[in-house]
């Protein structure tokens, strides 16, 4: 059995303030000895709670602006010393030092003063080191010492210290939280120097990337049932912390597909929704408002569209939660929900309402591979190769403005199709999607056949890519589509621009690439 270890003696230290006085005053009224650093000490005396300052103990100085408080070796003994042996016991004896039972320290905000927009030379300066080296030694020697580094463990080291103190168990798992603590403190600066200082090229790529997550959720789950997952969370906030309003646990295949649905439905500035199945479009549409684009979005691809994840770059209004009561549905994300919208869609049970602000924020993508990883910079709308004014008129008449707008919406929802990507639209709304095919060819017909022949005649098509050879496109001038629009820049341009104007088709070229794997 385990047995609960009393605590006689704390330390505290801390930057973040929270909950102190309750802590101190708590520990002091169950007989416990406080001893502290500069602000904390004040903060604790102003309370009326008797503290021992640190400079007593060591008899030494704080120093260096705060650079050295409690790195001494009356310290750092009385948190190291294993108590369990004789001989640890006889040397602190002989030394005169008292062992500490529990340290509370919580650090300096490096990672909010590098936020902030500090420069180097402060966000140094908030690189917290006698701080870590306490917790890093409480959490070694949990035999003898508990360590605290969260506010939020402060009921909890109130309540052991009423009942006799923690036990080995809950040592050891305040050991494992500090260790995280120190390990995503020191990854944050690591990764600040590397970016900081360390490339020696100018890749502008750091040679050390370091990333720290915190387990969010166990799932059922991963891609397939067996395949164990678990979600974890990088404290950016973002679809992984998205608040879940209404239905069943999110499944790892929801993740993937919501995450697809976000990044097509925000590439819009109008209001957008994007349905998205297997982490692919069945159906992308703008709108006078997000019930148009819904309806308009769920009328490319009806039969998909069940089951479908629905991502909306506005607020769900009580019309477009109406509309998709009425459809099977996994799951639907916006960035809010207007009064009496999540009501109406409650009453499907399963489906799973999240409210996820703000656009997708990445900057980087990193893509394991066997023995490493790739990381790139997040594919994001260009301002040049985007936006139509910044295109090519490679073949036929300009068009004039409000068909250019069709073209730049095709051109933008295409982005979120799998490679090889074809995307036929009209009306602000895709109309016939051939996606993920290993040729651009069977892309070009996959999208005109689900289309149809009705919708694909007059339609407004894009490319991700440029047509190696005319072949694709003379699938889509042969149903009839008005215009083109693709990156360029095959070797066989010539021939693809040729053959489009025989067929008396208007060509753009971007000069951007999105291919979308
Ligand atoms: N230098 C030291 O010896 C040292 N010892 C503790 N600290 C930090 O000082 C802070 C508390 O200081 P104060 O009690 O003065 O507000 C804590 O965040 C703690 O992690 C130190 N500061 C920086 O390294």
């Amino acid at each position: 059995m385990s047995v609960n270890k009393p605590i006689r003696r704390a330390l505290i230290s801390v930057y973040d303030k929270t909950g102190l006085e309750e802590l101190a005053r708590g520990l002091h009224e169950s007989g416990v000895e406080l001893v502290s650093t500069g602000s904390t000490a004040a903060r604790i005396a102003a309370a009326g709670v008797p503290v021992t300052k640190v400079e007593e103990l060591t008899g030494f100085p704080e120093c260096l602006d705060g650079r050295v408080k409690t790195l001494h070796p009356r310290v750092h003994a009385g948190i190291l010393a294993d108590l369990r042996l004789d001989a640890h016991r006889e040397q602190l004896a002989e030394l005169g030092v008292e062992p500490f039972e529990l340290v509370v320290v919580n650090l300096y905000p490096f990672r909010e003063t590098v936020a902030s927009g500090a420069t180097p030379d402060e966000c140094v300066e908030q690189i917290d080191i006698g701080g870590p080296s306490m917790v890093r030694a409480a959490a070694k020697n949990h035999p003898s010492v508990a360590v605290v580094t969260s506010p939020a463990r402060y009921g909890d080291v109130l309540d052991a210290v009423k009942s006799g103190g923690f036990d080995l168990t809950a040592r050891k798992r305040l050991a494992a939280e500090a260790f995280q603590h120190t390990a995503a403190y020191d990854v944050a600066v690591a990764s600040w120097f590397a970016g900081e200082y360390a490339a020696a090229d100018d890749s502008g790529f750091p040679d050390f990337l370091g990333a720290t997550y915190a387990r969010g959720n166990v799932l059922r789950y991963g891609e397939n049932p067996h395949q164990g997952a678990a979600l974890y969370v990088d404290g950016t906030g973002g679809l992984a912390e998205a608040e879940q309003l209404h239905g069943k646990e999110m499944s790892y295949n929801n993740y993937t597909d919501t995450d697809a649905a976000r990044r097509a439905a925000y590439d819009h500035d109008e209001p957008c929704v994007a349905i998205i199945k297997h982490a692919n479009p069945c159906g992308i549409a703008v709108g006078a408002d997000v019930a148009e684009a819904h309806r308009k979005a769920h009328a490319c691809d009806p039969l998909s569209a069940f089951g479908g994840v629905i991502a909306v770059n506005r607020p769900v209004s009580v019309a477009m939660a109406e509309q998709v009561a009425d459809i099977f549905t996994e799951v639907i994300v916006a960035p809010d929900y207007e009064d009496g919208a999540v009501e109406v869609l409650a009453r499907k049970k399963n489906i799973r309402v999240l409210r996820a602000p703000g656009a997708p924020a990445g900057r980087v993508e990193v893509k394991p591979i066997d023995g490493g990883a790739l990381l790139q910079v997040t594919d994001r709308l260009q301002a040049d190769g985007d936006d139509p004014a910044g295109w090519t008129l490679a073949t036929g008449e300009a068009l004039p403005a409000a068909e250019l707008a069709e073209l730049a919406f095709a051109w933008r929802a295409c982005r979120a199709v799998k490679s090889n990507a074809i995307l036929l639209a009209k009306d602000g709304a895709s109309v016939g999607v051939g996606m993920g095919q290993v040729n651009r060819v069977d892309s070009a017909k996959l999208a005109v056949e689900r289309a149809g022949e009705e919708r694909a005649r007059g339609a407004y098509a894009a490319s991700d890519a440029f047509f190696p050879f005319p072949d694709g496109l003379e699938i889509l001038t042969a149903a009839g589509v008005k215009a083109v629009v693709q990156p360029g820049g095959s070797v066989r341009d010539e021939l693809v621009v040729e053959a489009a104007k025989k067929a008396g088709v208007t060509m753009y070229f971007t000069g951007t690439r999105h291919f979308f794997h």
